[in-house]
């Protein structure tokens, strides 16, 4: 709730959804091999000479302060725009956009998360990354900052893992001479990632998100590393910089995404509304202000819905309440250009059954999601689900309040 008002500084909420993104990292213990990125949701395998990811990760990065500020930490300090402009420079100009994007983003991570850090040649071995998704690409549902999330925390253990066998166990400063120092708490073994793991690849994957979309919230890839629900913009500042809170509980709430099928891009969406708020300024930050209102509203009635579940309470009226709202956003976003004719279908297919139906994401396309209240009549929400496939619609139920990054599965090659 909240989508493109938050990039407006206005009030939104996210929450993880239980489709998950793999990434599966295998280094290669030989040295003369090519760096693999195996991108199973494009259908597309791409190599790179070991000689090429050396050069590119040795390539000095363009900064907005002097080197010797910089270290695996601060990503931020890195001029985005110059260097996303030398990453292209360096892929085939016939990709597809999706392709062209996404090996953009590798590369930005591969050659920027490594130039820092105290590795030397003969450390650094070809690696192999194969990426897979349970998400439908560019529809809405956070696949590009689950991508990111995914590849800046693969490198970003890789590293570590790399360091430890280098410096050894404890706190070390694993900044190459030049670098402003990184000093990282390094273990024999690892089970997970720390909060201070998190903030540093989170850091790194809104970099990609940067790389996708031009100028995200930060919302996407923020749940994507921490899980479970997060609120952006909760605390009004005069700072540019989104600030997020994770929610400590969120009731657990029966969704249904639908895709309408309709492929859409998120940085074209974000660019229409743009243009429409340099059109009509005022009229925008009335509708922006009323996204506000009912996203803050939305979440107020979330917390009451879980207090009216902790006490055994009858809950009708606040799911009524909250499917109000979501008609309300539905047509404030639709007032903005940001529906589609598929989207609105999904949306009178519900109201037919009493279902009520709201975008994802960017929209122009891509899910619209309902909240299933408990007592829904079964054969009213069985019958909606049967007419939107009819009609072409793909259905799914989804757990929210899901996990976020995890580490999984380490083994040896
Ligand atoms: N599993 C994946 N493998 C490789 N690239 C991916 C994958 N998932 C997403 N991407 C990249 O992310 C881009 C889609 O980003 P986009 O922001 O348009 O969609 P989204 O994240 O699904 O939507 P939203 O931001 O509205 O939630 C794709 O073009 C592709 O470059
Ligand atoms: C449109 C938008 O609000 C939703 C993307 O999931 C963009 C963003 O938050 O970065």
């Amino acid at each position: 709730m909240g989508e493109h008002s938050v990039l407006y500084k206005k009030v939104g909420i996210a929450t993880a959804i239980g489709r998950r993104t793999r990434l599966e990292f295998r280094e290669i213990h030989s040295k003369g091999e090519d760096f693999l990125v195996d991108l199973k949701s494009l259908d597309w395998v791409q190599l790179w000479k070991s000689d090429f990811i050396r050069k590119v990760i040795q390539t000095d990065k363009p900064l907005s302060l002097e080197k010797a500020q910089f270290s695996l930490t601060e990503p931020q300090l890195i001029d985005h725009d110059k260097f996303l402009t030398s990453i292209r420079e360096n892929l085939p100009t016939d990709l597809s956009q999706q392709i062209s994007l996404t090996l953009s983003g590798v590369l930005y991570l591969v050659s920027a998360m490594f130039w820092s850090v105290a590795l030397d040649e003969e450390d650094l071995l070809p690696f192999k990354i194969v990426l897979s998704s349970e998400l439908s690409v560019g529809a809405g549902t956070g696949s590009s900052a689950s991508f990111s999330v995914a590849l800046s925390s693969a490198i970003y253990h890789y590293i570590k893992l790399k360091a430890s066998s280098k410096f050894g166990t404890g706190m070390h400063n694993i900044s190459a001479p030049g670098f402003a120092p990184c000093t990282l708490d390094l273990l024999p073994v690892y089970s997970g990632f720390s909060k201070v793991d998190k903030d540093i690849i989170n850091k790194w994957a809104y970099c990609i998100e940067k790389v996708m979309h031009g100028k995200p919230s930060g919302l996407d890839n923020t749940v994507c590393t921490f899980g479970g629900a997060v609120v952006i913009n909760a605390n009004p500042t005069d700072s540019k910089v989104p600030n997020f809170e994770l929610l400590e509980s969120l009731p657990s709430l029966r969704v249904v995404l639908v895709n309408s099928k309709v492929p859409r891009n998120t940085a074209v969406l974000v660019k229409k509304v743009a243009n429409l708020y340099a059109l009509c300024p005022a009229a925008m930050d009335s509708v922006l202000n009323s996204m506000d209102t009912v996203a803050k509203e939305f979440i107020r009635l979330l917390q009451k819905l879980q207090c009216e579940i902790n006490f055994g309470k009858n809950t009708e009226l606040v799911y009524s309440q909250l499917e109000g709202l979501m008609d309300i956003q539905q047509g404030l976003l639709t007032s903005i250009g940001v529906s589609h004719i598929r989207l609105d279908e999904i949306c009178h297919l519900g109201q037919a059954k009493n279902l009520h139906f709201k975008l994802t994401g960017a929209g122009g396309g891509g899910f619209a999601f309902a909240l299933i209240p408990p007592n829904a009549a079964k054969e009213m929400v069985d019958q909606c689900l049967l007419d939107l496939e009819a009609n072409g619609f793909q259905v799914q139920q989804v757990d929210i309040n899901a996990k976020g990054l995890e580490l999984s599965n380490l083994v040896e090659s």
